[in-house]
């Protein structure tokens, strides 16, 4: 019977010869709230597009029973595997339910789409209170607030029955009011769905982690509780091993990877040496303009 749980068995990944995914192998259950983190160029973002079929790759990936290996990005998608990007890319010109009905309908004809609805869809219905945005339904997309972009974009996974959803960097960018939004947005995502998260910003990761893999240089390095990764000394050596070679090009790019790294660094220390409760620390968590 089929199980509601990703399945990543040595998927590896190579542009010309150079390998940014490595052999790598990773389960994430359903209920579960993956963080995927690790310094730039880790492969993170290759190994979700990986999975959604943006990339082809070698090895063998599993959703729900359905093998994804192997077959094109829109039907990786109608098999329930959702995506979301850096950047949210929502209709500007169309409201927030137009956003939803597009996406709700995506499966539809364009003269069904067309036709002139009557009311909204329970599931639209539901999307917007999920995402929090039934008072702005029909606010046009383009003046939403940032992360409610964001939001729009997650919510428009939803209403496609996504039951994996991989999100890149979904907090970039958001005020610390919003990330605490969006984290317990995901929060109640991840009760029903499979959530796997690239991130960078640290603190929020700490915050709503439920379980971390840490990847470098294509290799799944470390996997466990926030505590377990944090208290890894693989982990912080890998932090303090990038920031050190990124010390030999005295760029101002090299400095901001230092300088944020060892941040991060600062951060994974701090919560091995103190616990849960030093989260209010430390307002770097990104590595800018590396990446
Ligand atoms: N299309 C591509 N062609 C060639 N090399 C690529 C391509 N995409 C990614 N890479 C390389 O693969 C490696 C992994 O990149 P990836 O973007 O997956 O890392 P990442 O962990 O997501 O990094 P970041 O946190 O900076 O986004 C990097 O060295 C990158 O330069």
């Amino acid at each position: 019977m089929a199980t509601d749980y990703l399945q990543i068995t040595d998927v590896t990944v190579t542009f010309d010869g150079f390998v940014a995914v490595d052999k790598v192998n990773l389960t994430v259950l359903k209920g579960d709230l993956r963080f995927l983190i690790g310094p730039n160029g880790a492969g993170k973002t290759t190994l979700v597009d990986a999975v959604s079929g943006l990339v082809p790759s070698t090895g063998y990936v599993e959703f729900a029973g359905q093998q994804l290996s192997g077959r094109k990005v829109h039907r990786i998608a109608r098999m329930g595997v959702g995506r979301t990007f850096q950047t949210a890319t929502v209709f500007e010109k169309l409201t927030v339910v137009q956003n939803l009905d597009i996406a709700a309908g995506a499966g539809r004809g364009p003269l069904s789409l067309l036709r002139r609805r009557r009311g909204v869809p329970p599931t639209v219905a539901e999307a917007l209170e999920t995402i929090g945005l039934t008072e702005l339904a029909d606010t046009p997309a383009g003046i939403l607030a940032h992360g409610q972009k964001q939001w729009l974009e997650i919510g428009m996974l939803l209403v496609q029955n996504a039951q994996l959803l991989l999100l890149d960097e979904p907090v970039a960018g958001m005020s610390a009011d919003e990330r605490d939004q969006t984290g317990r947005l995901l929060q109640r995502i991840a009760q029903e769905r499979t959530v796997v998260i690239v991130e960078h910003d640290m603190d929020f990761m700490r915050a709503f982690a439920k379980s971390v893999t840490v990847l470098a240089a294509g290799k799944v390095l470390s996997e466990g509780t926030v505590a377990q990764v944090q208290a890894d000394p693989k982990v912080q050596e890998v932090y303090l091993g990038t920031a050190a070679h990124a010390a030999g090009a005295p760029t101002e790019d090299a400095a901001a990877l230092i300088a944020a790294q060892a941040a991060q660094v600062e951060e994974l220390v701090e919560v091995t040496d103190h616990g849960a409760g030093a989260q209010a620390s430390a307002g770097v968590g990104r590595s800018e303009g590396t990446g």
